[in-house]
């Protein structure tokens, strides 16, 4: 389990975290939700430890954050942090190289569950084949935990789908996701966890199937509640 326990976090005199707590499982998927500016991308650096804290913890399985415990994620950024001129298979052995963690096999079955070809330049792909690309190059590491943000934006729907059907795979097996995300309505059917964020806390942690049979709300239904009062 991933705990993240009264997190605060300053940027100069504005303060983005004010007692950030939620938990995320393995083997489950957990949505961060919120406006734009409510600090999802900063909750997930401070997990990663890309940005300092000002207060709280993070524990991973029950463990401060150690190079060890470091090893168990991975972060796939919002877009593809890779030289626009290598090929996809040259990226892949930059990434060999790189992380002790790299699975190659894992890597090939990526490559074809998003159709791609290892020959092309990612400076010649589409939008949405990038986005791919970045997710392969997330997904093909051996970490417990994937930190995805915004791995939908600025694509169309059928590669949004076909993302989308990555989640329900085996290439993601028992490991936990964390992912934000605005374009809920692709994802609601998969989400194990919410966590909506407002005003620099959560507002609400929820499970999705839960609510919608014992409430009968979706998603979207609770994020009108904490938005359009
Ligand atoms: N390096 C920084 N220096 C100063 N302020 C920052 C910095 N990074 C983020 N912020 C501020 O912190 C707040 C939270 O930003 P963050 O990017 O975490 O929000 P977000 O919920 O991910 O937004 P979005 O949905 O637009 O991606 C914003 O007001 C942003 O302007």
């Amino acid at each position: 389990m991933l705990e993240v326990k009264n997190v605060t976090k300053k940027f100069g005199r504005k303060r983005v975290l004010d007692g950030v707590s939620f938990t995320a499982n393995k083997g489950e998927i957990t949505c961060l939700i919120g406006i734009n500016g409510v600090g999802k991308t900063t909750i997930m650096k401070a997990i990663l430890g890309l940005t300092p804290i000002n207060g709280g913890e993070i524990f991973i399985d029950g463990e401060k954050r150690t190079k060890a415990t470091y090893e168990k994620l991975t972060f796939i950024p919002d877009a593809l942090a890779m030289l626009p001129n290598l090929t996809i298979m040259q990226a892949m052995e930059f990434m060999a190289d790189f992380y002790d963690s790299w699975n190659q096999d894992r890597a090939d079955d990526l490559l074809q569950f998003f159709k791609l070809n290892e020959e092309d330049r990612i400076s010649t792909l589409s939008k949405g084949n990038t986005a791919k690309v970045n997710l392969l190059l997330g997904l093909a590491q051996d970490a417990d935990y994937v930190l995805m943000d915004e791995p939908f934006s600025g694509i169309d729907i059928f590669s949004r789908e076909q993302i989308a059907n990555v989640f329900t795979s085996h290439l993601i097996e028992d490991r936990g996701v964390i992912i934000t995300t605005h374009e809920i309505n692709d994802i609601e059917h998969l989400i194990d966890k919410v966590v909506v964020l407002n005003n620099g806390s959560v507002y609400k942690e929820f499970n999705a199937e839960d609510m919608r049979i014992n409430e009968g709300k979706s998603v979207v239904d609770v994020l009108r509640e904490v938005y359009i009062p």
